[in-house]
């Protein structure tokens, strides 16, 4: 008989850990989920963080906690530094003690964007954010303190759940006519549900070649390129003009190119990554049923 393997998720209420609830129906009984959220397990205290673990016997931590503000991080950057390195230097030192293979959600904003081929793992970081910054010392940590790790590098999160720049697309699309996005920043938006199918699919396959790995969608837009397709495909009708980054001033400055390649985790995992435009549709279709 197959042994049942126990994973635990910390930030278990926010976007990616939503979409991961969203799933686990899906998956056989071989695999059991905790949920976790901020109250019942905070990542920046040691204490519960090392109770948990102990005393639970996980065989696996998905963390989806995480500071996410990239604008707010510049005012705030004791608290990005706290969850994002602290709260993820007490995951990595609980999970080694307890054998515990912890999986690790990081950016693309890890990257300064000044390449224009796609990100390997192997390439050089070098954040041009405080949250990229952050996220980059939590990687650091995790690698520094255990050995049995995954650190997933994504972009451009979306989903039906959460904040994120499809459901405010899809907001203000409805209350204003005309609208302005950036062009000059190239990435991948990335399905959340598929992220989250994917950190399942390491788990049940049990694999052992742990490290860093980039996982996206498919394909390279910009964000006015994505906006333009989540208009389209959700049949709202508004004025899209595209913009350069300089005519959308915002506190904290964001990668132009920070496209990833994906070859390791494809082959490992023998994936077959969906585009993000047919994502993209999947995505509305779930949002319009959850509002139904
Ligand atoms: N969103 C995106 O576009 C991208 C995200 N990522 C990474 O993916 C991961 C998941 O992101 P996403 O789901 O979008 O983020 P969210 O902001 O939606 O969720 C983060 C969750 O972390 C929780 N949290 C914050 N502080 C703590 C803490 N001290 N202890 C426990 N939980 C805490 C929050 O809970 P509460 O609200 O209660 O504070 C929230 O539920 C993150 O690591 C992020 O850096 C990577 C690339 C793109
Ligand atoms: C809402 C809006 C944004 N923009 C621009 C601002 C910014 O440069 C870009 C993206 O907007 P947002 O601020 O919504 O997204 P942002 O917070 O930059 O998204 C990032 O979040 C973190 C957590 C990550 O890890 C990254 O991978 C990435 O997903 O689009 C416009 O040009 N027009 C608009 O109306």
């Amino acid at each position: 008989m197959q042994a049942i393997k126990k994973v635990l998720i910390t930030g278990g209420s926010g976007q990616l850990g939503t979409a991961i609830k969203s799933i686990v129906h899906t998956v056989n009984d071989s695999i059991q989920f905790k949920f976790t959220d901020s109250d019942d397990l905070d990542i920046t205290n040691y204490e519960s963080v090392w109770d948990f673990l102990n005393q639970k016997n996980f065989d696996y931590c998905i963390n989806c906690a995480a500071y996410t503000h990239v604008d707010k991080a510049g005012d705030d950057s004791d608290l990005a530094l706290l969850i994002n390195e602290e709260g993820v230097k007490n995951l990595a030192q609980a999970c080694h003690k307890t054998e515990t293979v912890l999986l690790h959600i990081s950016t693309d904003f890890v990257f300064d964007g000044q390449q224009n081929v796609p990100y390997l793992e192997t390439d050089r970081a070098n954040p041009v954010s405080i949250y990229g910054h952050s996220k980059f010392k939590g990687e650091q940590q995790i690698v520094r303190n255990m050995e049995r790790y995954f650190i997933i590098r994504t972009s451009w999160l979306y989903s039906a759940y959460g904040h994120n720049f499809f459901k405010s697309m899809l907001k203000y699309g409805a209350e204003r006519n005309q609208l302005s996005v950036v062009f000059d920043q190239v990435g991948t938006p990335t399905s959340a549900h598929d992220l989250a199918a994917v950190l399942i699919k390491m788990i049940s396959k049990g694999v052992k070649d742990y490290g860093i790995y980039h996982y996206s969608n498919e394909g390279v837009a910009s964000w006015y390129d994505f906006a333009s397709a989540i208009f389209e495909i959700n049949d709202i009708s508004v004025n899209l003009r595209p913009i350069r980054s300089k005519e959308y001033p915002l506190p904290a400055e964001r990668p132009a190119y920070s496209v990833m390649d994906k070859s390791k985790i494809k082959k490992v995992l023998g994936l077959d990554i969906p585009h993000w435009t047919s994502s993209l549709v999947e995505v509305s279709n779930v949002f319009k049923k959850e509002r139904e």
